[in-house]
């Protein structure tokens, strides 16, 4: 079903109007230097287009995961002021959610201003599993745009999550998909529809719990599943692996176990792995064959075989999806896997193949490492999100803008 965009919004007319843009600022930092602010950049072209119609442009965005209520070190300033920069204005940031800071300061916008409300997940019912909490953030959110506001979804990376500033404003509001959104489903549904084959899709990261669900959906649709990072470790031990200390989702071995026997010829796991005695950049590492990681030690990164071995199966391949760093890239010592699947990725995009890079650290992975956003076909907002969709889930924050 088609949905309304930034393009219809502008026609309808914005000058003077309160209008709420959900954007995904979910960006990697390092304390409060922001390490990639590739989100923050994708994020300009809707943000412009308001401004210069003269809108009232009040942006709300999460970081990090805390824990429903504030808590600096997840605090958005740093984004405040590379917005400021990047728009060439003054950003205001509130110094709270939908409090009264917030509302005081949507009172006095003026044409063309910009505010950024505080990390809305410092309000615990950003994420509430209740409709009606959810809904109650929601309208104070539609309070601050006033009766004739809009709402603006340019989230990409969040838009698979219900929650009250992602799916329940929409309700609320006239609601519209802005450049951002539209621009990753373009381009995310050339997976989907015809994908050239072989089709590989390369999965890593930490978030194993999240994304365990994903590899069910996708083994039976792709040629070549690759699986690095945090994520490996729970195979490993399904396959009767001592994993040391390593990422470990325990209550999933089985899953995997059963996702090993009815996929077996599809999965590609690390056979060697750099183990740390600690989770630092100044850890003691060695590198171990994956079925001799000593107890004690964990798994940060994967070994130049497993990189070889991954070299050589994608390198038939005409689609790569690419998900989740191999290691912990961030330390010096553990991004040598991370770099050799990037750079394997790289190849074929040059032999002419599609290749996709999604997620915020699997994008920031690529831009640390040196290498040009052109190795790939895109570089893609969303992680998470772009699973999900490739999985071909119904997405809420698409869903909603349908309605
Ligand atoms: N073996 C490992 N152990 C622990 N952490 C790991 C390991 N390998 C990679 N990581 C970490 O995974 C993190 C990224 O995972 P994540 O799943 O969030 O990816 P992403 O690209 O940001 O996707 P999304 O947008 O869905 O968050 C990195 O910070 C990296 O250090
Ligand atoms: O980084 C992401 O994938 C998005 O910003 C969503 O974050 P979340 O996984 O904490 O909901």
């Amino acid at each position: 079903m088609p949905v309304a965009t930034l393009k219809d919004l502008l026609e309808e007319g914005v000058s003077g109007r309160g209008v709420l843009v959900r954007s995904d600022f979910n960006v990697p930092l390092d304390g409060s230097t922001i390490t990639d602010p590739g989100r923050i950049l994708a994020s300009l072209p809707t943000l412009n287009a308001l401004i210069d119609a003269g809108a009232k442009v009040i942006i709300t965005a999460h970081l990090g995961r805390p824990k429903g209520e504030p808590d600096p070190k997840f605090s958005l300033a740093p984004v405040a002021a590379r917005l400021s920069e990047e728009l060439g204005r003054n950003v205001q940031l509130a110094g709270d959610v939908v409090g009264s800071d917030a509302l005081a300061r949507a009172e006095g916008l003026t044409d063309g201003d910009v505010l950024l409300l505080e990390n809305i997940r410092f309000d615990p019912r950003e994420t509430s599993k209740d409709e009606a909490e959810r809904e109650s953030l929601a309208k104070a959110l539609v309070e601050l745009v006033g009766d004739d506001g809009a709402f603006v979804s340019d989230g990409f990376g969040v838009v698979h999550r219900k929650q009250a500033s992602v799916y329940d404003v929409a309700k609320l509001l006239p609601h519209y998909a802005g450049n951002l959104v539209a621009a990753e489903v373009e381009v995310l549904a050339k997976l989907t529809d015809e994908v050239e084959r072989p089709y590989a899709v390369v999965l890593g990261g930490s978030k194993v719990s999240d994304k365990l669900g994903v590899i069910e959906s996708l083994a039976p649709k792709v040629d070549t599943l690759v699986i690095g990072g945090g994520m490996a470790f729970t195979f490993l031990a399904a396959q009767g692996l001592s994993v040391g200390t390593s990422l470990l989702q325990e209550d999933q071995i089985g899953v995997c176990k059963d996702l090993l026997e009815r996929f077996g010829d599809v999965i590609h796991l690390p056979v060697d792995v750099v183990v740390a005695d600690s989770f630092a950049a100044d850890a003691q590492s060695q590198t171990v064959a994956a079925e001799e990681i000593p107890d004690g030690w964990m798994g940060l990164d994967i070994g130049p075989e497993s990189v070889k071995r991954f070299t050589a199966v994608l390198s038939g391949a005409k689609t790569i999806f690419w998900n989740g760093p191999s290691g912990v890239f961030e330390f010096e010592k553990f991004a040598a896997g991370t770099r050799g699947v990037a750079e394997a990725i790289a190849a074929t995009t040059a032999g002419g193949a599609f290749t996709v890079v999604g997620g915020g650290d699997s994008a920031a992975a690529v831009r640390t490492l040196g290498l040009p956003d052109s190795d790939f076909s895109h570089i893609s907002t969303g992680g998470g999100a772009s699973l999900e969709y490739l999985e071909g889930k119904e997405l809420p924050g698409l869903k909603v803008l349908e309605s």
